[in-house]
């Protein structure tokens, strides 16, 4: 934790359009005329020991106390590889067709006349590294092989033979309230929902104009609980960066967070009930885009009477939603913080959803996604999460954290988890698999997939033309999911169309696209400066 002496000197270069004037140092603890000193209160730095202590890369660290190195970026300098100006409308390519694919616990089987199956591994389990190395490698027998033994998929088996009752996502979080949309709702690619709700959650207090209102954007797969509050004590997603002096200080801000349209914390996603057929959506539910979440969410401020955002906030996906809040309202969004997203998904990232939809898809209890009477597809989910992760982190952090380090290193190498990675993201994929909805992570993912900030505008520039208010972008150097060349990307592509206020920092920080979950100190003093600089 930094103590309250603790600062963080972060340049920044904020250009107009067209002119060439700077105003470095946005936020720093000398007092000069184009200064704002940026702190977060200690009780907003819950950052553990061990993210503080793991960067050691090399780079330029802005001052001692900090854990992250926030660097200067000037956009003369950097090659931007160029957008697309046109807005390729991607079309809805909804899969199709089950996958055969059977699970089936393997054995091994000899097939050679002879072969000796089954053996049990002849060395003692604790012999020493040692030792195995020394030993006379003279053979005493014809064949002796690998001991098929498979605990993970005892396991896995056990629990497809119990099946048991589909989780209960909404019961995952509780105190959130429910804007309940009672008219039909047409989404962009052609679908109709009847009626929707939007589960929502607010913190601070919303000031008499209702001009001090923030809306916070989530990623995939989160709730609308940010942050703990009296109707629900637990720890929300963004505890950290929310409270009374923090990065969104609710002293000052009315911050909201919603559930996205689709998902399966309260608001209207596929494990729903369609009450036009009193069965759940599945995957009945119409195909979704990034923009229809946004609508939703201002049919609730509509709702609210809040007529003019004070500011968009989002990362991740969060981030692809506050760009098209800004693009979609652009006179009721007064400030944008885009964090790690894009303005369209790449390749790499599309393939990397693919898989994870795919192994889901392929466990045989998600059954064309009507499990919700049936059997969780609870490995096919579970894999999933364990690419997610993979995608969320970074080979860097990894290197620190496990090395090539296995769990029980005396233990015979297997094929269940065996390197500390592997039993990392075992855990990871156990811990999500059953607090969120399969066919939720379907639907949303590939919203994501098609996510094009054009969408619906005359092209990708006309769409970020009309993103005028002050922006934040922030990018990851080590985030594979949403690459830093996006991110410069989106901030290149608003000074250029126009936007006289952008400022655009990069991380070095080692943590990937999962950095806007874990260091409040660095994303959390940008977002702060960004939203009470004048
Ligand atoms: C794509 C999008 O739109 S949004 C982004 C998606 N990202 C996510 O959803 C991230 C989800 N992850 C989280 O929420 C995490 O808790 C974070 C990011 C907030 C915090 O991360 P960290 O503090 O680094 O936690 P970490 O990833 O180390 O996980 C800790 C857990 O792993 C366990 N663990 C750590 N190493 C190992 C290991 N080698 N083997 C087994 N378990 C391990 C810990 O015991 C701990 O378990 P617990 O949570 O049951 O107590």
């Amino acid at each position: 934790m930094l103590s309250s002496a603790s600062k963080l000197t972060i340049r920044a270069i904020l250009r107009g359009g067209t002119t060439s004037a700077r105003c470095a140092a946005v936020f720093t603890t000398t007092t000069t005329t184009t200064t704002t000193t940026t702190r977060l209160s200690s009780a907003c730095l819950t950052l553990p020991a061990m993210h503080k202590s793991s960067f050691t890369r090399a780079g330029t660290r802005i001052s001692a106390e900090d854990s992250l190195r926030i660097k200067h970026l000037e956009y003369r300098n950097q090659p931007t590889p160029t957008l697309p100006s046109g807005a390729a409308t991607t079309s809805s390519s909804q899969a199709q067709g089950l996958p055969t694919t059977t699970a089936a616990t393997t054995t091994a089987a000899g097939a050679a006349a002879g072969a000796v199956c089954h053996t049990p591994i002849a060395f003692p389990k604790n012999e020493s590294q040692a030792a195995r190395t020394n030993r006379d490698d003279a053979p005493t027998s014809n064949f002796k092989g690998f001991s098929a033994s498979f605990p993970c998929m005892e396991k896995e088996a056990e629990r497809r033979a119990a099946g048991g009752p589909e989780p209960m996502y909404d019961r995952v979080v509780s105190g959130y309230e429910v804007y309940h949309h009672k008219t039909p709702f047409q989404l962009y690619h052609g679908g109709v929902l009847p009626e929707f709700n939007i589960a929502y959650e607010t913190w601070g207090t919303l000031n008499a104009s209702k001009s001090n209102a923030i809306l916070l954007h989530t990623g995939l797969s989160a709730s609308s609980h940010a942050k703990s509050q009296a109707k629900n004590t637990n720890p929300g997603w963004w505890e950290a960066f929310i409270g009374p002096g923090c990065a969104i200080d609710t002293n000052k801000f009315f911050v909201m967070c919603t559930n996205v349209l689709g998902s399966c914390y309260g608001s209207t996603g596929p494990s729903c009930i369609n009450p036009t057929t009193g069965e759940a959506y599945a995957t009945h539910f119409p195909i979704l885009t990034v923009q229809d979440m946004v609508r939703a969410q201002f049919h609730l401020l509509d709702h609210m009477g809040i007529q003019k955002l004070y500011a968009s906030v989002g990362s991740s996906l969060g981030g692809m939603q506050s760009l098209t809040a800004a693009a979609l309202h652009p006179s009721r969004v007064g400030k944008v913080v885009s964090i790690s997203a894009a303005a369209m998904s790449h390749p790499l990232s599309i393939a990397m959803r693919h898989v994870q939809r795919r192994v889901l898809m392929a466990d045989p209890h998600w059954n064309g996604g009507q499990y919700y009477k049936g059997i969780f597809p609870h490995f096919g989910m579970k894999v999933a999460r364990e690419i997610g992760t993979i995608s969320y982190r970074s080979g860097p952090e990894w290197e620190e954290r496990f090395g090539r380090q296995r769990a029980n290193p005396e233990s015979s190498p297997n094929f269940c988890p065996d390197f500390l990675i592997e039993t990392y993201l075992d855990h990871q994929g156990e811990l999500f698999c059953l607090k969120y909805d399969p066919n939720s992570l379907l639907y949303i993912s590939k919203a994501m997939d098609l996510f094009d900030l054009g969408q619906g505008f005359e092209s990708l520039d006309a769409a970020f033309h009309r993103i005028d208010m002050p922006a934040l972008v922030l990018g990851v150097e080590s985030d594979i999911l949403f690459p830093e060349w996006q991110q410069r990307q989106v901030a290149n592509k608003l000074r250029t169309t126009g936007n006289q206020s952008v400022v655009y920092y990069q991380l070095d920080s080692i943590y990937g696209h999962d950095t806007f979950l874990i260091d409040v100190n660095s994303v959390g003093k940008a977002v702060k400066g960004h939203l009470e600089n004048e």
